[in-house]
């Protein structure tokens, strides 16, 4: 018998691609400051940690140090750009949205927990049409702090209806990792996603390699309770 929980996933290299549309606004703030652009993969392992993150990894990996107005400023920048530019090229991972379907039909709730902002995520979901799928959409700056600090994962549990015995998290870098085993949820890893650390060296209880092994992953996890 499957026990019904509350999924919790990460947005940026979990449940949506959103690499191109993310580099794209950081090269736009680059180019601007007459930077080099970053070429897309290697600029892939920038996020997981938040917009300004994402364009301190870049400055350092160009060698630059900025003062932190400096980099508040192109941090604004990227957001307004961004936020123009978000769903132009991003989509689900490919089986996402039948994976979705199939945990919401065995009962199961699901919320987003990411480090992006609130409303970007609010928005990009939107434009994918898939923000109806969501209990929750908890951001970097809904409770006032970003994974892995434990707080953001409680409180999205929370706010989704949910209880941490009965949730499990899905992510692909770190910071989901960290967020998982600092609030006591068990974790699956994707390894599909965007981390500069090999996602199975962070050890994450479960590993997929793509969406459509969730739902059994799900349910093997939930029957060993
Ligand atoms: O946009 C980011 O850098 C982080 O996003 P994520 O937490 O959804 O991976
Ligand atoms: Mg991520």
């Amino acid at each position: 018998m499957t026990t019904s929980s509350l999924i919790v996933f990460d947005l940026d290299g979990t449940l949506v691609d959103s690499a191109p549309d993310l580099v794209n606004a950081l090269n736009f703030v680059l180019e601007r400051e007459g930077l080099t652009p970053v070429p897309l993969a290697p600029a892939r392992k920038f996020i997981g940690a938040g917009a300004r993150a994402m364009i301190e990894r870049a400055l350092e990996a160009e060698g630059r140090t900025c003062t932190p107005d400096y980099v508040s400023k192109m941090t604004e920048d990227f957001i307004v750009f961004y936020g123009d530019h978000l769903a132009d090229n991003t989509r689900p991972f490919e089986g996402t949205e039948d994976a979705l379907d199939d945990l919401a039909s065995r009962g199961h709730r699901l919320a987003v927990c990411t480090n992006k902002l609130e409303w970007l995520s609010k928005r990009l979901l939107d434009r994918l049409n898939m923000s109806g799928r969501f209990s929750a959409i908890c951001g970097a700056d809904t409770f006032g702090v970003q994974k892995p600090d434990p707080i953001i994962l409680r409180q999205t549990i929370a706010r989704a209806g949910g209880a941490i015995s009965s949730s499990i998290m899905v992510g692909d870098s770190g910071t989901d990792i960290g967020v998982a085993k600092r609030a006591g949820v068990p974790v699956i890893g994707v390894d599909f996603g965007y981390t500069p650390i090999a996602i199975k060296d962070l050890e994450p209880d479960r590993l997929i390699s793509h969406m459509r092994e969730l739902p059994a992953t799900v349910a093997d996890m939930n029957s060993k309770k």
